[in-house]
């Protein structure tokens, strides 16, 4: 078979879009496969210029410097098209005559590529919305608290280890969960440690995991410890004030060499987690005291934040009632509402337990409502009773007869006067006696009636 006989017939067997042009960029020639895929028959094109149907198309490139593209993406504005193209020059006796074209549609690539961005888009933006909701819960309308929440939004981002200070129950773990649901390390664990309920013989087991037969009783294949499982992750170490003075020691060791072993193994796992401690403890006396390492102090207090307790966030009681109230409604569901007087108790009352015991006092008042409302009968009666005992408080003025501070000192001060008078030869003597000047003296005497 002679192959230059053939060499149309070739041409137009090939799936790919073949063009051919001249070096004065007339189209000599296409094939079937681009009369298909692009929709236009060969005597539209054949003897026309491409300059003047796809002035920037790609070949005229190559026709100029001579030099091959290989896998090169171009869009044919005239068929509103994306191509993925191989073009070469078509040189002969050493002299540039043309240049070849072969082309692959990849518009339908292009368009799920598009859809795609559009899809990923839109995840990123669901995402964020998911990673908001949780500091959304952390809305406050209270300067301390928004720049508490400022700085966790700020570092959650970074590897920085955080400090969360604050009374029990004031929300230290839903901090600690927001930030790392708005950290990049958001699709792994996040493994909360107390470490006030950890005894100390089961410190290394649990935090560091153990290796099989590493002591009587313990688990075949071993286990892993908290955190191996948090790797990737976040580690919360919640309570940290609570750790003995040996315990801090095994923690600092880790913290330091980013390393530990399993109890029983010899290898070191490297210790890749974010480290967020908690505690309602103050850290700086303890150091003071000598109940908490310095250098364990140093390690964690990276970025501190504190987080207020209830009592200095009342404007928030409304938006914490509703957040609650929301959850309670779908738990128990029944949609319960507070009249102004219940409210009013709750914003009388301190709050110790914090966000915690607001939880658990509506928490127990739904429980046990009948209706679609909380009358002050519903509330507890330790908060009721803070109420009652305010409204009962004594407010009879300390000075006998009831005048108050501003009148027993007038009454003093026209004692004094009278007295200075009595007491005195001339007024000028009362005067001196008083201390004050003619103009102030004057002036009193007209107050009191004494000219
Ligand atoms: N902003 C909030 N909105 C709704 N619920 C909240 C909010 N903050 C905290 N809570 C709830 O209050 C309770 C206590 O929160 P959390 O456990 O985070 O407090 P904590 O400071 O870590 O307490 P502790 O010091 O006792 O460990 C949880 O049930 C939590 O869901």
């Amino acid at each position: 078979m002679k192959l230059a006989n053939h060499l149309l017939s070739i041409l137009e067997s090939l799936h790919d879009a073949v063009l051919v042009i001249a070096r004065d960029s007339t189209i000599v020639y296409i094939n079937n496969a681009y009369s298909v895929q692009f929709g236009v028959p060969a005597d539209k094109l054949i003897g026309r210029k491409l300059s003047k149907v796809e002035p920037k198309a790609r070949i005229h490139d190559v026709l100029k410097n001579g030099q091959p593209l290989i896998n090169d993406y171009s869009y044919l504005h005239s068929l509103n098209i994306h191509v993925f193209a191989n073009i070469t020059p078509l040189i002969e006796n050493g002299e540039l005559i043309g240049a070849v074209a072969i082309m692959k549609d990849i518009s339908e690539f292009y368009a799920l590529q598009d859809e795609l961005e559009r899809y990923k888009t839109y995840s990123t933006r669901l995402e964020e919305q998911l990673h908001n909701k949780i500091f959304e819960m952390l809305e406050s309308h209270v300067p301390v608290m928004r720049q508490a929440v400022h700085i966790a939004r700020q570092v959650a981002e970074s590897e920085a280890t955080i400090m969360l200070y604050g009374e029990t129950g004031v929300g230290k773990e839903v901090f600690a969960r927001a930030i790392h649901e708005a950290s990049p390390r958001r699709d792994r664990e996040f493994v909360a440690i107390n470490m006030a309920s950890l005894p100390e013989s089961l410190f290394e087991s649990e935090l560091f995991g153990f290796e099989d037969g590493s002591f009587t009783g313990s688990r075949k294949g071993g286990k892993k410890g908290l955190l191996e499982l948090a790797e990737g992750g976040t580690l919360f170490l919640d309570e940290i004030g609570e750790l003995s003075l040996f315990l801090q020691a095994k923690l600092l060791r880790v913290l330091q060499e980013r390393l530990f072993r399993r109890v029983g193994g010899t290898n070191p796992v490297p210790l890749n987690v974010r480290i967020i401690g908690a505690t309602n403890r103050n850290l700086n006396k303890m150091m003071e005291t000598g109940a908490f390492r310095n250098d364990l102090y140093y390690r964690l207090h990276v970025v501190p934040i504190h987080i207020p307790p209830l009592r200095e966030r009342k404007p928030d009681l409304p938006l914490l009632i509703h957040t609650i109230m929301g959850d309670l409604s779908m738990k128990y569901g029944k949609h319960i509402t507070l009249t102004q007087e219940v409210y009013e108790m709750f914003e009388q009352y301190d709050w110790p337990g914090n966000v915690r015991e607001l939880g658990n006092v509506l928490e127990r008042m739904t429980a046990i409502c009948p209706r679609s409302y909380f009358v002050p009968d519903d509330v507890p009666e330790s908060i009721r009773q803070e109420r009652e005992a305010e409204k009962m408080e004594d407010t009879t003025p300390i000075y006998e007869g009831g005048i108050g501070l501003p009148g027993a000192i007038e009454q003093t001060e026209k004692e004094m006067i009278i007295e200075a008078l009595r007491v005195s030869r001339t007024k000028t003597a009362a005067i001196e006696r008083l201390g004050i000047s003619r103009k102030a003296f004057y002036q009193k005497l007209k107050k009191y009636g004494l000219l």
